[in-house]
């Protein structure tokens, strides 16, 4: 850990040494892309009304190929064009059950995974029944690939008292590996469909493919929303570039076009244009804030903040920068009013105070623990690490971004805890999975892996293996409170829940916020920079 001498007082600051920050924001401003064009919004029209046609035909006659259709469409990040036929043909499949008696793994498992991935209550004994049937079956016949990856990728919609995804994973596990399948298997281990970002993942499952009508849409519908994408990053920038914090305080990360990756992931839908915009800046905040605790503040100094922020006082603070105060207020406070203005509601300060200040109480609790040297035992790193990690924060900005009556958006937010802690508990497990090792090697706080570590007296590979089944109890808890949540509140709730897919994603490989030059940069180009080259 690099140590530098700050010139006011004699608290000795420290540094991550983050990277700067690799995005051209001239170059950004300037991006432009023929699909801004009304033709092509015109031919998306057209289209769409031919998907809803082919939507409509082949009902019951025919359930597999609804399944199929409907798991594309989610896939091409389609479905939101089509919410209420995918709803209606979901509730006649529900009620004509074509699991009973059906002897097809394959169809079974894919039911299964679709309508749980919508909110409904399926029974998973079909699929046990057909994975029994099979076991008996002669091990030299090669198994069929597809039905194994597909009930590999729906045992991941396993409740809490089922054995469905140890199940299923043992058994899918085993029959790819008998039939060569071991590359897929090793995908789809690390972020099988369920934990994804439909957004993230649809420019590579359109490629290639834009010859059906349904992938033509996919292909357009993708270039069209990119350019509203492109045009809301350019007004984020130029906040960013405004506030000026970057050249102010070095000690922290210029991440502000990832933060909107961030937000991309959560919500794509053009729709969501302020949702994007509000949870950029608090996440860019909370990158500052955490490298405040995690890094900058003396611990007098943090004991200020924290405070203040609880009072909402900035005249607590006497030794931080000025920036950090008034980068803080000010966005906040600015955020308030648009929030009012647009959604037409009263001021929702007190909502947003909450929540910063139960963020900052949890960063004040960990830097405790660092100065102090306490090693925490897990359940006591979880118990406030979960908050730490700006989960709940988070799900209040997007219940607020996607309501169009705050009161309703609270009373969501109120009503959703358990899912919350969960989603944010996820959040706070891929965190430390990707950033731990940067962080032992800093000497910084400590992470769930280190309190496993210490507590288990086991290797990192052991702690890693533990932290990671923690993170499947999560889902299966989460899949549980998703499912019997009121159906009207579901669609509000997926939002929240997306910010453990994005967190899985963005660390899945590592830092993949304060390391900007791998997958995230990639992700980066194919989501928000590059349109799809369309024929
Ligand atoms: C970008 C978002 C919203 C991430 C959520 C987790 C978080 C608070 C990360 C801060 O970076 P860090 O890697 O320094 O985390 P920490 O210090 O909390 O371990
Ligand atoms: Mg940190």
């Amino acid at each position: 850990m690099e140590m530098i001498e700050s010139p006011n007082d004699s608290h000795a600051r420290r540094t991550a040494n983050y990277k700067p920050n690799i995005w051209n924001y001239d170059h950004l401003q300037s991006l432009t892309s023929i699909y801004h064009e009304d033709k092509y919004r015109r031919e998306a029209e057209t289209l769409k009304e031919e998907v809803r046609g082919i939507l409509g035909a082949f009902d019951e006659e025919d359930p597999l190929y609804k399944l199929e259709l409907i798991d594309e469409m989610d896939r091409l990040a389609l479905s939101s064009y089509f919410v209420e036929e995918i709803c209606e043909s979901l509730a006649s499949l529900k009620s004509s059950n074509p699991s009973a008696g059906n002897e097809d793994l394959y169809s079974t498992a894919l039911y299964f995974r679709i309508l749980r991935q919508h909110g409904h209550h399926v029974s998973p004994d079909a699929i046990h029944r057909l994975m029994d049937k099979e076991e008996k079956l002669v091990m030299s016949a090669r198994s069929d690939g597809k039905a194994m990856l597909e009930v590999f990728e729906a045992s991941h919609l396993g409740l809490e008292d089922e054995c469905l995804i140890d199940r299923a994973k043992a058994f899918a596990t085993k029959h790819l590996r008998l039939s060569n399948f071991n590359d897929d298997l090793d995908k789809i281990a690390k972020c099988p469909l369920h934990w994804s970002v439909n957004w993230y993942n649809a420019r590579k499952h359109i490629q290639g493919k834009n010859k059906s009508t349904l992938h033509r849409l996919a292909g357009l519908s993708f270039n069209i929303i990119q350019v509203q994408h492109q045009n809301e990053l350019k007004e984020v920038l130029r906040w960013w570039r405004n506030l000026g914090i970057s050249e102010v305080l070095t000690f922290t990360r210029d991440r502000v076009v990832e933060s909107f990756l961030w937000a991309v992931g959560v919500a794509y839908e053009p729709q969501y244009g302020s949702l994007r915009k509000w949870l950029t800046k608090a996440i860019s905040l909370v990158l500052i804030i955490d490298d405040v605790y995690d890094i900058y503040g003396s611990n007098h100094e943090l004991h200020q903040f924290t405070t203040a922020v609880e009072r909402w006082d900035p005249t607590e603070i006497q030794q931080l920068p000025e920036a950090i105060k008034s980068c803080f207020y000010d966005t906040i406070n600015n955020m308030d009013h648009e929030i009012q203005k647009e959604k037409g509601c009263d001021s929702v300060l007190p909502h947003l105070k909450k929540v910063w200040t139960g963020f900052c109480k949890a960063l004040f609790v960990e830097a405790k623990w660092y100065h102090s040297g306490h090693s925490p035992s897990l359940s006591e790193y979880l118990d406030n690490g979960w908050t730490s990690s700006s989960g709940p924060l988070l799900s209040l900005h997007i219940l607020i971004g996607i309501s169009h009556d705050i009161t309703q958006a609270i009373h969501v937010f109120n009503s959703s805890k358990e899912i919350i802690r969960h989603s944010s508990l996820i959040i706070r497990l891929c965190n430390d999975q990707g950033t731990s090792k940067a962080e032992l090697e800093r000497g910084d706080a400590h992470s769930s892996i280190l309190c496993r570590m210490r507590e288990a007296n086991v290797t990192e590979a052991a702690a890693r293996g533990h932290i990671k089944s923690l993170v499947t109890d999560s889902w299966k808890k989460i899949n549980g409170l998703f499912i019997s949540a009121p159906r009207s509140q579901q669609p509000m709730i997926r939002y929240v829940v997306n910010t453990a897919r994005v967190a899985s994603f963005i660390y899945q490989n590592g830092d993949g916020f304060g390391v900007q030059d791998r997958e995230t940069r990639d992700q980066v180009l194919s989501c928000l920079i590059e349109p799809l080259p369309l024929a």
